[in-house]
C-alpha cells in the first residue's frame, strides 16, 4: 500500500507550570502530528516532538516517503537514514547533551514507523498490538506523574492543581491524580527543590499512600555523594531511583551503594549505550520510549535485550497527546518483559487532537483501544485549534537563536548541582 502524501501538522497545547531541573513547562508543549495518506484512502497517524529542530528533520524526510510501501518498514528506515545521514541534531528536548546522528534517525523513523503501523492495521482491520505479535496484557498500568509546580501560568491564569512546593501540596496533587485516574504507583519529578525537601516529599507520599510503589527522578541534578545519601535515606521506600546523577560512571558509583535499582532515560538512550551501562552495573531499569528508541518494534527489541541481561524495563514520557498514548499502550500491551508501571504526562494536558472515548484510565491502567490500527481518530477541529496555537506560540528562529513566540520565561533553570 503506497504512501501518496505526508501531511505534517505542528501543534501546541497548554502545559501547566510544572517544574523540573531545566526550568518550567510554559506556556505550551509542542508536538508534531503526521498523517501518512495512502492509496485506498487509508491514513496512518503518528505523533512526536514539535520543536523546530525536529520539525526540520521531518520536513526533509517527508517528501522522500511518497511512493513507498507502508508494509516495507526496513525500506522506510533506509529512506530516513539516507535522507538524514550526516545531519547534526541540536539538543532541543533531550537532557543528555545532544542527539547523535543515529538517535536522530531513530527518532524520525519512530514517528513514521508508528504512522505506517497504524496504516497497516487500518488496512488489515487489526489493532497495532496484533501487528507487534499480539497482546500479553489487556491493559497497561501507568504511574501518577507528580510535579512541583507554580499555581499560576505566566499569563496569570490559575489551574485547578494549584501551587505545589511543599510535602502537603504534593500529597494533595497525588490524591487528585489517584481519585481521577486510579493510579496505584507514583513518580515524583525532582531536581527542583533542595534534595532534603524532595526526600521529605517522598516520605510524605509514602505515609499518605502506603502500598503505592514510589519513584523520584531528579533528572541527574544531584552529585554522586548527594545521590548516595538520599538513596540511603529512602531505603525501603523507593521501588527505583531514576537518574539521580549524570553519566554511566556516576550512576554506577551510586548503584554500588544504593539498595534500590537505578533507572534511566538519560545515560542509556541508544542500543550502543546498553553494553557499557550493563558492564558498569549502572542501571537496573531501562526506561524505554518509542519516540527515540526507534519505534515500537525496536522498543520490543530493547525489552528482549533487558530481559536477557536481567535488567528491568519501564517507560519514559514527555508531554504528549493521544496518538502517542495509544502507541505507548499498544507496544506495552505486546511486550512481555515490562516490569513496572509506565510514565505518562497525559493527565496534565487539557485538550487533545484525537476524538474522546478511545483512551480511558481505570484503576491507573489504559485498555488497548478496540479499533483497527492505533484505534484513535483525529478530531479535525481540535487539530486545527492546536495548530493555530502552534502558529501563535511555537518556536521560531532569529539570528540562529531558537525561542518561543510570545513568551518571556519566568523561571531560571538551576545552574548549581545539589
Ligand atoms: O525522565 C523524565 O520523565 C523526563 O525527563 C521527561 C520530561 O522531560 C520531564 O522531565 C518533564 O516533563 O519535565
Amino acid at each position: 500500500m503506497k504512501i501518496v502524501e505526508v501531511v505534517l501538522t505542528p501543534v501546541a497545547f497548554r502545559d501547566p507550570p510544572l517544574l523540573n531541573a531545566m526550568g518550567v513547562h510554559e506556556p505550551y508543549a509542542l508536538r508534531s502530528v503526521v498523517e501518512l495518506r495512502c492509496e485506498d484512502g487509508v491514513v496512518g497517524l503518528g505523533e512526536s516532538y514539535g520543536d523546530l529542530a525536529f520539525l526540520d528533520q521531518i520536513r526533509k524526510v517527508a517528501p522522500e516517503l511518497t511512493g513507498r510501501d507502508v508494509f516495507d518498514l526496513p525500506g522506510l528506515r533506509r529512506t530516513v537514514a539516507r535522507t538524514l545521514g550526516g545531519a547534526v541534531f541540536a539538543d532541543e528536548h533531550g537532557l543528555t547533551g545532544g542527539f547523535s546522528v543515529s538517535k536522530t534517525v531513530a527518532s524520525v523513523y519512530a514517528l513514521f514507523e508508528v504512522a505506517a503501523l497504524d496504516a497497516q492495521g487500518r488496512r488489515l482491520g487489526r489493532p497495532v498490538v496484533d501487528l507487534l505479535g499480539g497482546r500479553v496484557r489487556e491493559e497497561v498500568d501507568f504511574s501518577a506523574y507528580l510535579f512541583y509546580k507554580y499555581g499560576a501560568h505566566a499569563d496569570g491564569t490559575q489551574d485547578h492543581w494549584g501551587e505545589v512546593l511543599t510535602p502537603e501540596a504534593l500529597v494533595r496533587q497525588a490524591r487528585q491524580m489517584i481519585d481521577r485516574y486510579g493510579f496505584t504507583s507514583i513518580k515524583l519529578k525532582g531536581g527542583v527543590l533542595d534534595p532534603d525537601q524532595e526526600r521529605d516529599g517522598v516520605l510524605a507520599l509514602a505515609d499518605a499512600f502506603p502500598g503505592h510503589p514510589l519513584r523520584i527522578d531528579p533528572n541527574a541534578a544531584w552529585t554522586v555523594p548527594t545521590s548516595i545519601r538520599v538513596a540511603r535515606e529512602l531505603d525501603g521506600v523507593l521501588e527505583y531511583l531514576e537518574d539521580p546523577t549524570p553519566g554511566i560512571d556516576g550512576m554506577a558509583q551510586v548503584a554500588a551503594r544504593a539498595s534500590m535499582p537505578l533507572a534511566t532515560n538519560m545515560c542509556v538512550v541508544r542500543f550502543e549505550d546498553l553494553a557499557p551501562a550493563f558492564r558498569a552495573g549502572a542501571v537496573g531499569v531501562v526506561l524505554s520510549d518509542h519516540h527515540f528508541w526507534g519505534g515500537l518494534r525496536d522498543t520490543q527489541a530493547l525489552s528482549k535485550t533487558c530481559e536477557a541481561f536481567g535488567v528491568g524495563l519501564s517507560m519514559h514520557s514527555n508531554s504528549h497527546l493521544g496518538i502517542s498514548l495509544a502507541a505507548m499502550v499498544h507496544v506495552a500491551a505486546a511486550t512481555e518483559h515490562l516490569t513496572y508501571a509506565c510514565d505518562t504526562h497525559w493527565p496534565w494536558r487539557e485538550v487533545d487532537v484525537v476524538a474522546p472515548g478511545a483512551l480511558e484510565f481505570e484503576g491507573g491502567a489504559v485498555a488497548v483501544p478496540d479499533g483497527p490500527g492505533l484505534g484513535v481518530e483525529l478530531d479535525p477541529d481540535a487539530l486545527a485549534r492546536a495548530h493555530e496555537d502552534y502558529l501563535r506560540c511555537g518556536q521560531t528562529k532569529r539570528d540562529d537563536v531558537t525561542y518561543m513566540r510570545n513568551f518571556v520565561p519566568s523561571f531560571q533553570p538551576h545552574t548549581a548541582r545539589w
